[in-house]
């Protein structure tokens, strides 16, 4: 449904009154993937390892400077800006910050329905009844649509975040660190309506986390990023594993188990 094709992306840094000159830094260097339908593909690595970009590039919001992005049969970075448009709102995500999505001087019934406003013809009715459906969906009540931001919880706030995504009825949602700023009760909760949702709604995810067992515990497949190259992907099977390239068991051993005499030392950089 989804696949990148080599593709690949640069960043300038500094600018012409620099002392040290420009430099540039690849952030996607050679990225295959592929997303089926109905899949979540999970994408774990260190911080700064490019994860981000890809995720806005899938989303439109950075350009690859070499490569193809195809999705559902078409080169989105040769599509005609009305067809590009009508593709995207097949392609929604969800923000870490889900105050980002989240106008805090708007009841968040504002916040939902903005996307039905910009691309449905609803009636006022119709688009009340959708919200408060999709308020159902994620697991809030439907009075809750009148409130406002700061009335709910950081769990809460995700859950509505969601619901916005999935308003238009998307086909691939991109979740950037989605559940990462929620404790370890309430991430579980989240990871198991996303799970839900994406059965009930034929989902696929591009599910971004520096959090290993997240990933693992909602992926069905993974890849591994280290430095804008995809290092390692598996599919099926429990990964932590499977996993062979250093830089993937390096995060696995970065995993704090529960006993702590049984933590394994960090230290495989040098193998790199
Ligand atoms: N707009 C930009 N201009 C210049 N450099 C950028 C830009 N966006 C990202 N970068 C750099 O690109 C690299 C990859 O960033 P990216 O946010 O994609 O990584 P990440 O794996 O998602 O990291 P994190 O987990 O910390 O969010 C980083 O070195 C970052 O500083």
């Amino acid at each position: 449904m989804l696949e990148l094709k080599n593709v690949h992306k640069s960043y300038t840094l500094g600018g012409g009154l620099s002392l040290f000159g420009k430099e540039t830094v690849k952030v996607a260097d050679q990225i295959c993937l592929t997303i089926e339908q109905g899949r979540c593909h999970g994408l774990v690595g260190e911080s700064g390892s490019g994860k981000s970009t890809l995720g806005k590039m899938i989303l439109g919001l950075e350009q690859p400077d070499r490569g193809e992005i195809w999705f559902e049969g078409k080169n989105m970075l040769t599509l005609s800006g009305r067809e590009r448009k009508r593709m995207r709102r097949k392609i929604q995500t969800v923000f870490q910050d889900c105050y980002s999505s989240l106008n805090p001087r708007w009841p968040v019934y504002e916040s939902v329905r903005e996307p039905l406003n910009n691309f449905e013809r609803l009636s006022a009715g119709e688009e009340k009844k959708t919200v408060r459906e999709l308020f159902a969906a994620v697991g809030l009540q439907p009075e809750d649509i009148t409130k406002y931001p700061h009335q709910f919880s950081g769990g809460q706030l995700q859950r509505i975040s969601i619901a916005r995504a999935i308003a238009l009825k998307p086909k691939l949602i991109v979740l950037d660190e989605a559940v990462s700023s929620l404790d370890m009760l309430i991430q579980h909760q989240i990871l198991q309506l996303l799970d839900e949702l994406k059965t009930q709604y034929q989902l696929s995810y591009l599910f971004i986390s520096h959090d290993l067992m997240a990933v693992r515990s909602i992926s069905d497949q993974l890849s591994v990023m280290h430095q804008g190259r995809i290092v390692e992907t598996l599919d099926g099977g429990d990964p932590l594993s499977s996993m062979k390239h250093p830089v993937s068991k390096q995060l696995v051993a970065s995993i704090l188990p529960s006993q702590p005499r049984n933590r394994s030392k960090p230290g495989l950089t040098e193998a790199v």
